[in-house]
């Protein structure tokens, strides 16, 4: 799905009111009427005495005076309450006319906020992609009333106060909602570690916004789920055989984590890698080959580190990084590595200390072939850019990053963001925080590292089939252990079902 900004989602609305050829008060009616049987349905499962409306002056306060009517006509006790202004947008105005008498209807007043009992429900319909400044006075008092109330807080579009795509000013006031409900299309702001307490949980309503004027739309900013992979699995041929899959080389592992080097390696093995060679220290070795059988293994003369690159010629993507350590041997196999990959235009992957040496030899970066894949986690980038001020700052680093270095790279998080060359960022929609756990990284390594050796699949598709069949996989393990019980290797034995929901 395509992330709009909040003009081109103006725009959308409009586009659609002329295609349809529908009024623009007709479009407020359906994402009304999505709202309401989403919140009707809601209701049915949690008994609420009554629903207070809080709508602002807008077309976000017309949806909200909308769902009042509607929700009425349903038979529930609602109260709306208005924020007063100097203007009220034209659709504001005709849903106010439609309300019907027998709603309270009531204007806020400063210091003078209706209680909330703990049992009812508040909708939130105060502002919405029209938000144009921080809030402030009686705006910003409604919302401390409403964030000060234990009442659960269903917000429409947006919690109020909160912008569909830029950072807040620190501190200003923002509705923190308990789920929100947007249409058609997910904002970015739903997908920011730092908006998650205000947004809560959401999801989007179809609306029938005009499919031509999304397909054109030029965005930045992609919600990668499943409609999004359609067809970029393709199923393995009847004759194929394991050259056809590739031959993929890991580099990982080091006195005390051989583990991720087994971990990483029996990902590549269930992301259906043709054969898999893995070059651990001599330490590895029986560790290795007992708990992976499927691998080769290529021991390092040195026992504790890797201190020598292989032959590379007969791979089709080599991956490094998972417990590799950072000694000072290691750099110059990684310095070999980058420099031999980009002459023979050999796919690599990056992980954990290998961007940890990247980042304490900055010179490094400038030697990335072409199309590498990184995958660091926020901290892990921190050290291959800047700190950043916030979460969209990030996202600006993670842009110019992949632009610059010609890369693509993984920011590991809640809806982890895929930068391309390009610039453009593709944000994961699978996992759960289960995931936070040690080898889950590692296993996203050596999955990716399979995808990246399937001569089938260019650098974008195996990279975001890599981080959702990662989520997936994770999510369907999740329901077996729970999300705290889960651990790296239980990743590992659902990448085979997740892979193959993905399948052309
Ligand atoms: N596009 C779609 O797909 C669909 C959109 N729909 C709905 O429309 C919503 C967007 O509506 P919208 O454009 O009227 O904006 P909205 O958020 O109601 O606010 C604008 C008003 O607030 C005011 N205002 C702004 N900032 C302020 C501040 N800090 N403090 C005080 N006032 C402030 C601003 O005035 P001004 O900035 O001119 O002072 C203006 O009066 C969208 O979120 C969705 O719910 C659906 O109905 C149909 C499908
Ligand atoms: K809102």
């Amino acid at each position: 799905m395509k992330i709009l900004s909040a003009e081109q989602t103006r725009a959308a609305d409009q586009a659609t009111i002329q295609a349809a050829n529908i009024r623009s008060d007709q479009l407020m009616e359906r994402a009304a009427t999505a709202f309401s049987e989403w919140l009707i349905n809601h209701l049915s499962q949690n008994a609420a005495s009554e629903v207070h409306l809080f709508c602002g002056p807008g077309n976000n306060g017309g949806d909200g005076l909308a769902v009042a009517r509607q929700l009425h006509l349903s038979g529930y006790a609602v109260h709306v309450w208005l924020l007063p202004a100097a203007t009220h947008s034209p659709d504001f105005i005709i849903n106010r006319q439609r309300l019907p008498t027998a709603v309270p209807c009531v204007e806020l007043v400063s210091k003078k906020f209706p209680t909330l009992a703990p049992r009812s429900i508040i909708v939130d319909a105060l502002f919405g992609t029209g938000l144009s400044r921080p809030l402030e006075g009686l705006a910003a008092e409604v919302v401390q009333h409403l964030n000060s109330s234990e009442t659960a807080v269903f917000a429409i579009d947006l919690p109020s106060g909160l912008f569909a795509d830029a950072p807040q000013p620190p501190d200003s006031p923002v509705v923190r909602a308990q789920h929100t409900v947007g249409f058609e299309l997910p904002k970015l702001a739903y997908l920011l570690p730092q908006n998650a307490q205000l947004v809560g949980t959401w999801e989007v309503l179809p609306i029938g916004l005009n499919k031509e004027f999304i397909h054109n739309a030029p965005v930045e900013n992609y919600f990668v789920d499943t409609n999004f992979l359609v067809g970029r699995l393709p199923k393995r041929p009847k004759f194929a055989h394991k050259g056809t899959f590739g031959h993929a080389l890991l580099l990982a592992g080091s006195f005390g984590k051989i583990g991720a080097a087994v971990l990483a390696a029996r990902a590549c093995l269930h992301g259906g890698v043709g054969l898999l060679t893995v070059r651990t220290p001599a330490v590895g070795y029986i560790i290795l080959q007992t708990a992976v059988p499927e691998a080769m293994a290529l021991t390092d003369p040195a026992s504790d580190f890797i201190t020598e690159l292989p032959d590379l010629k007969s791979y089709a993507a080599v991956g490094i990084g998972p417990g590799l350590g950072q000694d000072p041997a290691t750099v110059e196999v990684l310095r070999q590595l980058l420099q031999q990959a980009h002459e023979a235009s050999l796919p690599l992957i990056l992980d954990a200390d290998a961007l940890n040496l990247l980042g304490t030899h900055r010179e490094l970066l400038d030697q990335l072939p072409p199309n590498t894949l990184l995958t660091p986690h926020p901290k892990e980038f921190e050290r291959l850019t800047e700190r950043a001020h916030n979460d969209y700052h990030r996202l600006e680093l993670l842009r110019a990053f992949c632009r610059r270095h010609t890369c693509y790279c993984v920011l590991k998080g809640a809806y982890t963001a895929l930068g391309t060359p390009e610039g453009l960022l593709y944000f994961n929609s699978t996992g759960n925080p289960g995931m936070g756990t040690g080898g889950s990284g590692d296993v996203l390594t050596g999955l990716l590292l399979a995808l990246r050796a399937d001569q089938r699949l260019s650098p974008l598709d195996a990279a975001l089939l890599g981080i959702f069949a990662h989520g997936h996989a994770g999510d369907l393990a999740a329901q077996q252990t729970g999300e705290a019980g889960l651990i790296a290797s239980d990743i590992v034995r659902f990448i085979g079902p997740a892979l193959a929901g993905l399948e052309r």
